[in-house]
Order: C-alpha cells, then structure tokens, then sequence
C-alpha cells in the first residue's frame, strides 16, 4: 500500500476520520494511471439487498474476469495530451474486451503497448499475491489496485536502445528478485480500504480477481 501518514479528519465533519496515504503519482512527471477493482464480489458481508443488487450491476462480466477498471490515463508523448477513460465507458466492455481494448488502451502510448510495464505490472502484482496466499486474518472488499507508470519518454529511443521493449517474443516476465530494470517507474499499490473484514481464510475473492488481471495482462504480451 502507499506510505500511510496518520489519520485525519475534517473541522466540518468532526465523527469522520481518515486515513492519509502518500500520493503515488507524485513523483512522476507524466504520470499514467488506472484504477483497477479487484474481485468478482464488490459488496461486503453486511451489504444491504439494495446495495448487492447495484454492485451486480455494475459490471456483470467481472464473475468471469475478476475485476473492473474503474479509470485510466495516459499520456500521449506526441501530443503531449493524456487520453482517458471512466468507468461509463469501461462498463460497456465485456470479459473479453475488458483486456484487449480496456487494459490495451492505458497500456498503450504511440499506438504501441508498453509490454515493457506491463512485465513489471507483473513482478510486482506476484509480491502482492504472494502476500495474499500467505495471510489468512483479512478480507477486503472492492479494493484496488492503483497502477502509476511514467509516460514522459521518448518512444522511439526507448524501442530502439531496450531491445526487449515491445518485441514480438517477449513474453517472457522476467522478473528478478521480483523486479525488472524500471522499478522507480513503475508503482503497483493497494487502496481503498473502505470494506475490509476480519476472517480465518485466504481472501479467496481478492486471489480470483487477482489472477483475473495477472491471466488478462499475459494474454496482452502475446498480442
Ligand atoms: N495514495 C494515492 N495516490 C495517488 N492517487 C490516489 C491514491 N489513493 C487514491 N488515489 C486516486 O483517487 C481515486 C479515488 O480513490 P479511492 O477509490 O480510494 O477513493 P474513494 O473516495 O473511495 O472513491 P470511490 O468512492 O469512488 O471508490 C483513485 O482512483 C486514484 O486515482
Ligand atoms: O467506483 P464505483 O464502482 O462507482 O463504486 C463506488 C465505490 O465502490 C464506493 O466506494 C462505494 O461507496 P461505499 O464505499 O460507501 O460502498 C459506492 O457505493 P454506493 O453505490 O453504495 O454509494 C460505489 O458506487
């Protein structure tokens, strides 16, 4: 998760405290971004009727795939504009779609995927299921996953001076001792920690989710 700085809480609304969390996109210049819900199941176990009905609605194709994108942005070195998405339009996505046109859009500078991020989206998405295979006290409920990646680079150097940035057959992770060379430009984190709940098992839910986004992201490097 992001650094926690302590709590605060507003003069107007004195009852409701808040936690406060390093902003991950502080550092970068142009900072790309995607939210990212994980788990089929996005309501709690104390969840109204109503309220499991508007969850289920949102978007259904997340029993199948695991997650939901809720927002992106990415900047557009050619233009020097960010293109984004909200969660309107990635809710008229489907199971399918959801990776080839959702995930591949934000993922996506100079009409080129960066695989080059997405390998290490995926060292360090391993570090957190990892974690999540070995605690079995909590759960958490539409949590997510934030993604940060700099998209202030020269596209043309980059493809040219990292012989595996983009290339066909590079499929392969990589990652060593859980990172790959662009680790300060690359932050995976967890927030939102609206529902989480107390258990004795794996949080099965956030695990599917999880592997929903890992399988999607693999399936993106063959592409
Ligand atoms: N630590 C952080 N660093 C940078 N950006 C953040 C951080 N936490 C949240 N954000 C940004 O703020 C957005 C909303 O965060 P979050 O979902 O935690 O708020 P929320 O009030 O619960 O919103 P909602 O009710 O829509 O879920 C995220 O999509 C992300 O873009
Ligand atoms: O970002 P999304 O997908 O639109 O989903 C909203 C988000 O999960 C909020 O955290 C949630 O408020 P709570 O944390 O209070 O549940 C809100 O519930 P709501 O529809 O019940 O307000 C959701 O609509």
């Amino acid at each position: 998760m992001p650094k926690y700085l302590g709590t605060w809480t507003s003069p107007e609304t004195p009852g409701v405290v808040y936690m406060r969390l390093v902003d991950v996109a502080h550092k970068f210049r142009k900072p790309c971004i995607a939210d990212l819900k994980v788990g089929p199941v996005s309501y709690d176990p104390e969840a109204t009727p109503e309220k499991i009905e508007r969850e289920k609605l949102k978007f259904p194709p997340a029993l199948e795939c695991g997650y939901q994108m809720i927002g992106s942005r990415t900047y557009e070195p050619e233009t020097g504009e960010f293109h984004s998405a909200n969660k309107v339009y990635f809710r008229t996505l489907n199971k399918d779609t959801i990776a080839s046109e959702g995930l591949a859009r934000y993922f996506t500078q100079g009409g080129k995927l960066r695989k080059d991020v997405i390998r290490h989206v995926l060292c360090k998405l391993q570090e957190i299921e990892h974690w999540f295979n070995i605690q079995t006290e909590l759960m958490f409920f539409a949590m997510s996953i934030l993604i940060v990646f700099e998209g202030d680079i020269q596209l043309e150097e980059k493809s040219e001076n990292n012989q595996s940035y983009n290339s066909a057959d590079s499929n392969h992770v990589g990652c060593v001792n859980g990172y790959s060379s662009i680790d300060d430009e690359v932050e995976v984190k967890l927030i939102d920690f609206a529902h989480v709940f107390k258990t004795d098992k794996k949080d099965m839910n956030f695990l599917a989710g999880l592997y929903g986004i890992q399988m999607h992201l693999k399936m993106l490097l063959k592409m």
